[in-house]
C-alpha cells in the first residue's frame, strides 16, 4: 500500500524564523522531530514478555467483620505492586466491574446503545488476553463517573469534549489535535462543587481521625495534592502520629470500625498484611473512594516536588490527564492487575517532555504542540523504548536514561522487558515494578500511535464540509458518566490539600542556621503562619528513604547542561571533552 503523508507544522517559538514541519508518514512514525532521538531514547528490538500475569496472586484471604473487610495477602510483595497509592480494589476488580455495569444497565439504558462496534479500533488493539469479550462488554458499560444518581444527564457521546467546541476549520491538523486536548483537558477539570466536595470530604475524615486519635493528623497526598485527578480519582491520604504507632492491625482495624460508626465509611477494606498496610474505603456522601495509609512521609514529599515538576513543564498536566485517561479506558491503570499508576504515568510523562530535543532547545512551545507530543509520546513508549536496556530516573527533578545494568539491586523477576523507574525519594525503588502487564501498556501505546496517524491523514483527506463533528482525539480516548461543562474552576476555590501540604513543607523547612558562620550560632526560624497552632508535628524520615536535594541552584543548572546528565550517563567531570551541548542551541 503506498505510504500516504500529511504535513502538519509543529509551532515554533517565534524567535525561530525557520519553519519546520513535522510529517507524520503512515506505520513510520514521525519524521525530523528529533536528530538523535533512536539514541536518545535507547530504541532497541522489543521481546514480547512469556511471563503476563505470572506471579499475580490475589490476596488468599478474605474476612468480613462488622460489614469490614479484611484482606490478607499470602505473598507479602508478589505479584502486585502492594504500594498504598493504588492498590486499586484486589477483591473488587471482577465484582465491582460487573456490579458497574449493572447499575450502568438499570439506570442508564442509552448506555447500551453505546457500542464499540462503531469504533472498533478503539478495541481492537488493547484487548489481547482470552477473555477479550468480556472486557469489551465490561469496557463499554464502563462509566467514568462514580456517580450515575442522574441518569438523565448521562452522556450520550463517547467524545463529549467536542461539543460545541468545533475545530474542524484549523488548515493543521495537529493544531486541531492539540485544540482537542485543550477542549478534553478543561472538560474534565474541576467545578467548584467538586473541589468543594473534595475539601468537605478531606475535613470530615480529618476530624474523625483527630477524635480517635488526638495526637495524630491526616495529611492528602497523591492526584488530588496535584491537581492531577479525573473526576472518579481517588484521595490519597496518610496519617502520622506523634507517637508513630498507628501502623498495626489493631490501629487499621479500629479507624476502620470508627469511621463506619461515625457514617463516613462504606464499603471499607482493610489490608493489614502488605509492605504498605492501608484501609480502603467510599465516603457516602460524596461518594469518593478514599485511601488512608499510615506512618510514612514519603507521598508527601513526592506530592511537593510534583507540585514543582508541574510549574516547571509545561504540558505535564495536559499529557499526564490524557494518559490516565487513556489507560483508565483500558483498565490498563490498575497496578494490582499490573497496569500503570498514577505516579507512573507522571514520571514518564514528565521524562519525556523534559528530554525531548525540541523542547530542550527551546524550539517549540509544549502548550501549542500538544498534538504532535501526544502523538510522539505514544510512539517512544509503544514503539521505540528501550524497556530491556533502559531504566528512567527522575532524581533532583533532572530526568535521564540510565543503563539498567547500572542499577544495583534492580529486581527483574519478570525478565528484562519491564519497565523500571528510579521513585524520586528512593533510588532504589522501582516505581513501577507492579507494572507487569507492560505488553499490553505498549500494545496500547503502539496501537494509539497509529490511530492518532491514520486519522490525522484520513481528515486531512477530507473536505472541511466533511470533517465538521468528527474528533480525533475520541480514536483513542472515550468519556463516559454525567455530562459536565467545560469549567476549571480550580482558580475558584482553595484546594485545601494542597494548601495543606505547602503549609507541612513549610513546617518542616523551619531553617536552623548560623547568621554569621564566625559568630556564635544563632537561630532563625522561618514562620510558618498564623495557624501555627495547628497539631501539625514533624515526622522524621528515615536517614535512607530522604531525597537528596540540591541545595544550590548553579550546581543544578550545571548538572543540567551536561550532555551527558540528559543521556544518564555518569558524569566524568570533563569540561572539555563534550562539545554538544544542546542547551547552547537556545
Ligand atoms: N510504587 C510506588 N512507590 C512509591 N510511592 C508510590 C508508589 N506508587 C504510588 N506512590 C505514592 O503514592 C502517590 C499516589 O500514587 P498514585 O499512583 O495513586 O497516583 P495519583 O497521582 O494519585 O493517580 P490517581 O489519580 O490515578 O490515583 C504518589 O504520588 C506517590 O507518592
Ligand atoms: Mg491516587
Amino acid at each position: 500500500m503506498a505510504t500516504k503523508s500529511t504535513t502538519s507544522s509543529i509551532k515554533q517559538k517565534p524567535e525561530k524564523i525557520k519553519s519546520k514541519k513535522i510529517e507524520i508518514s503512515k506505520g513510520k512514525g514521525m519524521k525530523n522531530s528529533s536528530k538523535s532521538k533512536n539514541s536518545k531514547h535507547g530504541k532497541k528490538s522489543m521481546r514480547r514478555s512469556k511471563n503476563k500475569n505470572q506471579n499475580n496472586k490475589p490476596p488468599t484471604t478474605v474476612r468480613s467483620t462488622d460489614g469490614i473487610t479484611f484482606l490478607e495477602s499470602s505473598s507479602e510483595s508478589e505479584g502486585y505492586d502492594d504500594y498504598d497509592g493504588h492498590f486499586d480494589n484486589p477483591t473488587e476488580s471482577e465484582d465491582k466491574d460487573l456490579k458497574m455495569a449493572k447499575v450502568a444497565v438499570e439506570k442508564v439504558p442509552q448506555l447500551q446503545n453505546n457500542k464499540l462496534e462503531d469504533n472498533q479500533d478503539f478495541i481492537a488493539f488493547s484487548a489481547s488476553s482470552s477473555d477479550e469479550k468480556d472486557i469489551q462488554e465490561k469496557q463499554a458499560l464502563e462509566v467514568d463517573e462514580q456517580v450515575t444518581k442522574e441518569p438523565t444527564k448521562i452522556l450520550k457521546s463517547d467524545y463529549p469534549w467536542i461539543i460545541n467546541h468545533d475545530h474542524s476549520k484549523q488548515k493543521e491538523i495537529s493544531d486541531w489535535l492539540t485544540l482537542e486536548i485543550a477542549d478534553f483537558v478543561s472538560y474534565i477539570s474541576p467545578s467548584r462543587e467538586e473541589i468543594e466536595s473534595r475539601n468537605q470530604t478531606i475535613s470530615k475524615v480529618r476530624n474523625a481521625v483527630k477524635q480517635l486519635w488526638p495526637d495524630a493528623d491526616l495529611h492528602v497526598f497523591g492526584s488530588y495534592a496535584t491537581d492531577l485527578y479525573l473526576p472518579g480519582s481517588d484521595i490519597d491520604c496518610v496519617i502520622n502520629s506523634k507517637a508513630g504507632d498507628k501502623e498495626n492491625r489493631n490501629s487499621l482495624y479500629s479507624l476502620a470500625s470508627f469511621l463506619k460508626q461515625q457514617g463516613l465509611a462504606t464499603q471499607i477494606e482493610v489490608i493489614a498484611k502488605t509492605r504498605v498496610p492501608i484501609i480502603k474505603f467510599v465516603e457516602p456522601e460524596s461518594n469518593i473512594h478514599i485511601d488512608v495509609s499510615f506512618e510514612r512521609t514519603n507521598g508527601l514529599e513526592a506530592a511537593k516536588l510534583i507540585r514543582e515538576w508541574l510549574q516547571d513543564t509545561p504540558g505535564l498536566r495536559e499529557l499526564v490527564l490524557i494518559i490516565k485517561q487513556f489507560l483508565h479506558s483500558r483498565r490498563l491503570n490498575n497496578v494490582h492487575t499490573g497496569g500503570l499508576g498514577g505516579f507512573s504515568i507522571i514520571c514518564i510523562v514528565f521524562s519525556f517532555l523534559q528530554m525531548h530535543p525540541r523542547i530542550i532547545t527551546n524550539e517549540i512551545d509544549p502548550m501549542e504542540n500538544l498534538g504532535v507530543l501526544l502523538i510522539e509520546f505514544f510512539e517512544l513508549y509503544g514503539k521505540n523504548f528501550g524497556y530491556d536496556d533502559v531504566a528512567i530516573s527522575v532524581t533532583d527533578g533532572y530526568p535521564s536514561y540510565l543503563p539498567k545494568s547500572s542499577w544495583k539491586g534492580l529486581q527483574q523477576t519478570r525478565g528484562s522487558f519491564s519497565l523500571a523507574i528510579q521513585d524520586p525519594g528512593d533510588e532504589t525503588n522501582n516505581i513501577s515494578r507492579g507494572s507487569f502487564n507492560l505488553r499490553d501498556i505498549k500494545k496500547g501505546f503502539a496501537g494509539a500511535f497509529d490511530l492518532l496517524t491514520n486519522r490525522c491523514f484520513e481528515l486531512d483527506q477530507t473536505s472541511f464540509k466533511q470533517r465538521v463533528g468528527k474528533s480525533i482525539l475520541g480514536n483513542v480516548i472515550k468519556y463516559r458518566g454525567k455530562e459536565r461543562d467545560f469549567k476549571d474552576e480550580r482558580s475558584l476555590v482553595v484546594n485545601k490539600a494542597i494548601v495543606e501540604n505547602e503549609k507541612y513543607h513549610k513546617k518542616r523547612s523551619r531553617i536552623v542556621h548560623k547568621v554569621n558562620p564566625d559568630e556564635v550560632s544563632q537561630t532563625v526560624e522561618v514562620v510558618a503562619d498564623e495557624d501555627d497552632g495547628d497539631d501539625m508535628y514533624i515526622v522524621e524520615e528515615p536517614p535512607s528513604k530522604k531525597r537528596k536535594k540540591s541545595s544550590n541552584k548553579a550546581e543544578k543548572i550545571k548538572k543540567k547542561k551536561t550532555v551527558d546528565s540528559y543521556m544518564g550517563l555518569p558524569s566524568e567531570e570533563k569540561e572539555d571533552e563534550d562539545d554538544y551541548n544542546p542547551t547552547l542551541l537556545r
